[in-house]
């Protein structure tokens, strides 16, 4: 690989790819058309894309392949688990998305309710690693048993006791009829850097498109707000728009009584802001939605 060309792994499909591909566009990443190729060029920056599995993503920015990497947590710290290379990595970035947890969970309305209730039953997982750890902090001596997918099945094909595994919105533990009892990781996508990131001659690219990425996250629940306000009512309003410090305030020809406000709010904005936004006299609420942002 060319060194003043920077390199980034990414999941080539799944769960993570979306994301990526998103975070890459919105930073302005254009990438030269190639069908399911492995490699892909950027356009517009000196920047080449590998599309590869998920899990051979923190082995590729270990070994040096690639510079950087896009992958969750879960799959880094399980990897560092079993490499000292991986443990090395460093995280350059949260990524805010694919956001999930790694829990224990076991049959409702079963014997194990607590992670204590494991000794001696056997857990089912595709973190031996992650699960081992956690267990032996907890002074809890249980069978760990290697799936490759589908944990949630295991214990009613009584594989297993209890499982181990990723937990979104809950649904698959609940189509199982189980139950999540310990939080044993919390997940997002990351950014991670390879030992040879900081001296390969792309470092500069590097350190745009990790300012481009942290304006783009910065932005994504970010909102610039523009409503009208009685001028008897602005500080009533100003301490209900979520995180804006010097909102813009502006007179309405021909109102001497209400007042223009715009401000950009950097927490979330709900129906429900807008509800004591309008009950506190706003009108003509606006929120719209902030494409770029560089402090
Ligand atoms: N239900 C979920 N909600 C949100 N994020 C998730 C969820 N399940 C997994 N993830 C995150 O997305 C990552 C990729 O999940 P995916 O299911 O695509 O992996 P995979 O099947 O191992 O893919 P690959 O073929 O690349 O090995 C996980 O490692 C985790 O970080
Ligand atoms: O809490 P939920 O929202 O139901 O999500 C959790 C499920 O999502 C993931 O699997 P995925 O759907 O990616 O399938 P896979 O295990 O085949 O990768 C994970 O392994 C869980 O099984
Ligand atoms: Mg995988």
């Amino acid at each position: 690989m060319s060194a003043d060309r920077l390199t980034l792994a990414v999941q080539k499909k799944g769960r993570l790819f979306e994301g990526s591909e998103e975070l890459l566009k919105r930073a302005g990443v254009k990438l030269a058309y190639a069908r399911d190729a492995l490699l892909r060029r950027s356009e517009n920056m000196p920047l080449d894309i590998m599309f590869i599995r998920d899990d051979d993503i923190p082995n590729f920015v270990a070994s040096g392949a690639c510079d950087y990497g896009i992958v969750g947590e879960n799959v880094l710290y399980e990897l560092a688990e079993r490499s000292q290379r991986v443990a090395g990595l460093e995280v350059a970035l949260k990524l805010g998305f694919a956001r999930c947890k790694l829990k224990l969970a076991a049959p409702k309305d079963g014997p194990i309710a607590r992670v204590e209730d494991l000794a001696g039953k056997t857990i089912a997982t595709s973190y031996p690693g992650l699960t081992r750890k956690f267990l032996q902090e907890r002074g809890v001596d249980a069978e760990i048993i290697e799936m490759g997918g589908s944990v949630e099945v295991a214990p009613r094909m009584n594989i297993a006791d209890a499982i181990c595994d990723l937990v979104s919105t809950g649904a698959t533990l609940e189509a199982n009829g189980l139950v999540a009892f310990e939080t044993v990781l919390e997940s997002e996508a990351v950014l991670i850097r390879g030992p040879k990131a900081a001296v390969n001659g792309a470092a500069e690219t590097a350190e745009l498109l990790i300012d481009r990425f942290q304006g783009v996250i910065a932005s994504r629940q970010t909102k610039y707000i523009l409503l009208n306000a009685p001028k008897d009512r602005l500080d009533e309003i100003r301490a209900i728009l979520p995180g804006s410090d010097a909102p813009t305030v502006a007179q309405i020809v021909g109102r001497e009584d209400v007042v223009a406000v715009h401000a950009v709010c950097t927490e979330a904005v709900f129906w429900s802001t807008l509800e004591r936004l309008k009950a506190a006299g706003a009108r003509s609420i606006l929120v719209m939605p902030i494409e770029k942002m560089m402090a």
